[in-house]
């Protein structure tokens, strides 16, 4: 009996290898006549995996770009990815009709079907389908814009006054009150509604998105490996686990949505949005389905919170650790306001410190390492390189926003080297939110939630280091699946 069963695996094994191995040869000789891009060797079957798993992936990638120049080859397990390191290739190649699709999701078909496609992971039709429908909507509700602010700044001034409960004390985790925050805009955006602090639920939209995160592992590696996602233990579960509790979540969200839903009054939020297209649309809508609404509900909080809070985070740590950088703005912000300023979005031009600050620590904390990488599924032309179908390509953002050619001193925090003339210069080579068909989503949210956050809380409060405490290391950061933040630090507030 135990031989037999034996011999039933070694013969799986045996069946396994041959494949493996058949695939590489032709993959071999199909690789051949082409010119591929160098890269790191790696270990038969896995590839570069241990490389990427056992380093923080920036840092490896860093070191590939010196060896290998701009773009390099990476292979993780069966998925050959291509690593960008220069602003003009990325913008070439994010901006190729050919690769503007995405290595599926296996985790998010597991939990929500193969109906449900969302935007992150979705590809061709169903991605633009998302896309138009939730830009469109976003620009109907007037996000970037003067009448979705005061949602933002009712938020702020929520967050300011929690934070005034700890004013002389040491804070430790501001990075969480930033989650609470930015969470609840979110919230507002999907379903209408905005928790206090101490709300539950509040609590566990951004506990699941900080689980999923670590649970993804790096390069949301066990979200898109089918072999990883499929072990019955460690990250992959975990991450399953989390995606299925929030599914319930969402789903008693969305029913409460329906059981008062009014197709006769205009939707202010995406899940009326969705039901209302549904609607009018019965049968017909696409791929605007309630299976995909839950999707779509989990790629927002997903991709917007964690990365605008870490960055909120990051902000307070880079102006505690250059008191005069802090000081410089809480000046300019000063005189705006005595001069009858008003600390909104619109004029933001007359804040143009402000705005460096902001360009600089999204260059400086670089939160999406790698961005979301985007798939070819056609053979795709590189700067005389060939990059065949089905390969991955993603960004070596930190190569890009440290560019030494580009930056003088990139690893100095100096938000003046965006002032030209005493107004702001936005480079172009600071593409934090990608850029192409599939750039960010929220980019015009983000950049409103950072400059309504810090202005208000900069021209409130203070923040220092706590005497005697060493504060981290401005360069380190914390890599968990796609995004990057701050090590835990502690501030003082104090009130100005
Ligand atoms: C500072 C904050 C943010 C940064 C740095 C950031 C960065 C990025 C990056 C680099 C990508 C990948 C683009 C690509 O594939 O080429 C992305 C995609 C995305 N972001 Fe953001 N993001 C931020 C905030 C937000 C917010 C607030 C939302 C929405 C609430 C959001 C929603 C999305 C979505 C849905 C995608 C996927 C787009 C697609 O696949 O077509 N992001 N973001």
């Amino acid at each position: 009996m135990l031989l037999h069963i034996l011999c039933d695996h070694l013969t799986i094994v045996a069946i396994v290898i041959t494949s493996i191995s058949v695939w590489a040869f032709l993959r071999w000789g199909q690789d051949r006549n082409l010119n591929i891009p160098p890269g790191p060797n790696g270990s038969p079957l896995i590839g570069n995996l241990p490389a990427f798993l056992s380093s923080s992936p920036t840092d490896f990638f860093a070191e590939c770009s010196k060896k290998f120049g701009d773009i390099f080859k990476l292979q993780l397990g069966q998925q050959r990815v291509f690593i960008v390191s220069c602003t003009d290739l990325g913008r070439k190649v994010f901006s190729n009709r050919d690769a503007q699709n995405r290595v599926p999701n296996v985790a998010y078909y597991k939990v929500f079907g193969r109906n449900a496609h969302g935007i992150t992971f979705s590809s061709n039709g169903p991605c633009k389908d998302a896309r138009r429908f939730l830009l469109g909507l976003f620009r109907d509700l007037g996000v970037g814009r003067g009448s979705f602010e005061y949602k933002i700044l009712s938020e702020a001034e929520r967050l300011a006054m929690n934070l005034g409960e700890r004013v002389g004390k040491r804070e430790a985790d501001i990075k969480q009150k930033f989650f609470w925050a930015v969470s609840n805009i979110t919230c507002g955006i999907v379903f209408g509604k905005q928790y206090e602090y101490d709300d539950p639920t509040l609590k566990q939209f951004v506990d699941f998105v900080e689980t999923l995160f670590i649970a993804a592992g790096p390069g949301a590696l066990f979200l898109t490996s089918p072999f990883l996602s499929a072990l019955p233990f460690g990250p992959g579960s975990k991450a399953l686990n989390c995606l299925r509790k929030f599914r319930k979540e969402m789903e008693k969200i969305i029913n409460e949505r329906i059981s008062s839903f009014d197709p006769q009054e205009t939707p202010c939020n995406v899940v009326d949005a969705f039901l209302l297209e549904i609607h009018n649309n019965p049968g017909n809508s696409g791929h605007i389905n309630q299976e995909n609404l839950l999707l779509c509900f989990v790629d927002l909080f997903v991709a917007g919170t964690e990365t605008t809070t870490s960055t909120l985070s990051f902000a307070i740590l880079f102006l505690t650790t250059h008191l005069q950088v802090q000081e410089k703005c809480q000046q300019e912000l000063d005189l705006f306001i005595k001069g009858g300023g008003q600390l909104t979005y619109s004029e933001r031009s007359r804040l143009p410190f402000l705005q460096a600050v902001i360009h600089e620590t999204q260059r400086v904390s670089n939160v999406a390492p790698i961005g979301i990488p985007h798939l070819a599924d056609k053979d795709i032309k590189l700067s005389g390189f060939d990059l065949p179908k089905g390969s991955a390509i993603a960004a070596n953002m930190k190569v890009i926003l440290m560019n030494d050619n580009v930056f003088e001193n990139p690893e100095d925090f100096n938000p003046d080297r965006f002032i030209k003339d005493g107004a702001f210069e936005e480079n172009p080579h600071v593409i934090p939110f990608s850029t192409g068909n599939r750039a960010c989503l929220g980019e015009k949210l983000a950049r409103m939630e950072l400059f309504v956050f810090l202005s208000h809380l900069l021209s409130r409060y203070s923040f220092k280091p706590p005497k005697n405490v060493t504060m981290p290391s401005i360069l380190n950061g914390i890599e968990t699946a796609v995004t990057r933040s701050p090590l835990p630090y502690e501030v003082v507030i104090s009130e100005r």
